[in-house]
């Protein structure tokens, strides 16, 4: 099944097919004359169509198959992968924030192709983004569509807009945590999952 065939928790209007390229090209324009930039140097010559791009790209996920497996041997231990990268852009200034996702499941009927664990996390965090929104929405959407035992996400990043500007707090990283089912419920199940992921739980 293709990601864009399902009705996914993304919300409306998140895509390439929103973007007004001609539009953000010019509102770049408008924001480097705004903030006392000559627009007509070489070098900034062609930075709105490159800013327009660049942020077409960082606000677009790549479609993908979401693959599944029958559960024969009845698996019913943690699935997790660790220190997944994510790259993501904060809503309130639209800078990135960025470090590691991990990503796991008690697994169902279903266990899922393990690299779609990295593909839900892009899903999501190419998008203008809230940490705990995102964490919480990679959780809401494998719960849905894989049906599984439990589900666990952890983030872990480092905001652009607390290190270079701000409080400029540089280096600190914020961790957000979304558990559901099994992984919530049973203190075990919690306990294995976030000393796995490296984080006290
Ligand atoms: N909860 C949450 N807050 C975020 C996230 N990304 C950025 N923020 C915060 O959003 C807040 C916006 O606060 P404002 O006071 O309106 O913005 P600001 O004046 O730029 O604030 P400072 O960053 O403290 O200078 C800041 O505290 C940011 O650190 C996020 O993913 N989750
Ligand atoms: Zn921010």
């Amino acid at each position: 099944m293709r990601v864009s065939e399902l009705p996914t928790a993304r919300p409306p209007g998140a895509g390439r097919e929103d973007i007004d390229f001609a539009a953000a090209q010019r509102a770049v324009a408008d924001l480097l004359v705004a903030l006392g930039r000559d627009p007509g140097s070489e070098h900034l010559a062609d930075t709105p169509r490159r800013v327009a791009d660049a942020y077409a790209e960082m606000l677009t996920p790549r479609e993908f198959n979401l693959t599944t497996f029958p559960n024969d041997e009845g698996y019913d231990e943690l699935v997790l992968a660790r220190d997944i990268p994510m790259q993501s852009l904060c809503m309130h200034h639209m800078l990135p924030f960025h470090g590691v996702a991990h990503v796991g499941y008690l697994p169902g009927e279903r266990i899922l192709g393990l690299s779609k664990l990295a593909r839900v996390v892009e899903l999501f965090a190419r998008d203008f983004q809230v940490q705990e929104r995102l964490t919480k929405q990679v959780a809401d959407w494998l719960q849905e569509y894989l049906a599984p035992v439990g589900v666990g996400v952890v983030i872990e990043a480092e905001h652009m807009c607390m290190s270079l500007r701000g409080v400029r707090a540089t280096g600190s990283r914020t961790v957000t945590s979304a558990l559901k089912g099994a992984l919530r419920e049973d203190g075990r199940s919690r306990q294995e999952f976030f000393a796995l992921t490296g984080v006290a739980g």
